[in-house]
């Protein structure tokens, strides 16, 4: 497929004239309050940043550039989409978002890694704090998704073994350039065992479900109650995944 030329921005950390995309920095570091490496530990509500919670957690974008990281993340906070000119992420940076999952406050601090192999050094480092992975193609470009291997084999080799993860078809809204089936991400995702979904940061579909289930899987490895019956995260998407039928060749 055919990408957008990307700009260059004007030094590491300009935003974007076109909306309010996070700041690109290639020196942005987890805030005071972030969970220390690799370990799921309950953290303590935070009263200075105005935003309390009872667990905290890290969660990591990958996946090549352009498949719309960024943009995910982006409607996953602010429930907007970053249309217009793509400038690519230098580095990495991060936003943060609390939900309640079953009145339990959960925070997510979420990495938008960049997606450039300049910057795979950069991204190495953070693997191991990562709690969760949402691993991203882009559904309008195969070599997107033929890569989905390789980014496999890094997260391998650098996140932790018990590392939630997840497999993302984004840009499904593309009526007419979809290049990977849905079908093909199903079974990629199967002979990995990784739950899977088809996304949009364009129209919001999935968005906020993909984020869910990684918090409700998160919060339960970690607190779980007696009795309480076992969350699958498979299963959830499976069950609450909604198709784009209204765009489907
Ligand atoms: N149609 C459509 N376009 C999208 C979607 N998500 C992202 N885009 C577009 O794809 C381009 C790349 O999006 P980004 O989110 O910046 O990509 P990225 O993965 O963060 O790229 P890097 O920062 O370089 O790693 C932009 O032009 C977006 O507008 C989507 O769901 N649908
Ligand atoms: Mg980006």
């Amino acid at each position: 497929m055919s990408r957008k030329k990307t700009p260059r921005s004007k030094g590491a950390g300009t935003p974007a004239a076109n909306g309010p995309r996070p700041a690109r920095s290639g020196t942005a570091r987890p805030g005071p309050d972030a969970p220390p490496n690799g370990s799921l530990q309950p953290s303590r509500p935070s009263l200075g940043g105005g935003d309390f919670y009872d667990v905290a957690f890290k969660v990591m974008l990958v996946g090549d550039s352009g498949v719309g990281k960024t943009c995910l993340l982006v409607r996953f906070k602010d429930g907007a989409f970053l249309a217009g000119t793509f400038i690519s992420t230098v580095g990495i940076d991060f936003r943060n978002k609390v939900l309640d999952v079953d009145g339990v406050k959960v925070k997510l601090q979420i990495w938008d890694t960049a997606g450039q192999e300049r910057f795979r050094s950069v991204t190495h480092a953070y693997y191991r704090d990562a709690h969760a992975l949402l691993l991203l193609y882009d559904v309008t470009s195969k070599a997107s998704f033929d890569n989905i291997q390789a980014w496999l084999t890094e997260i391998q080799e650098y996140a932790q073994h018990n590392v939630v993860l997840m497999l993302l078809g984004n840009k499904v809204d593309s009526a007419h350039e979809h290049k990977v089936k849905r079908e093909d991400g199903e079974k990629l995702a199967k002979e990995y065992g990784l739950p899977f979904m088809e996304t949009s940061a364009k129209t919001g579909l999935n968005v906020d479900l993909a984020f869910t289930g990684i918090a409700k899987e998160l919060k339960q490895r970690s607190m779980k109650a007696p009795g309480e019956p076992r969350f699958r995260l498979h299963d959830y998407v499976k069950r609450e995944g909604r198709g784009d039928s209204c765009c489907r060749p």
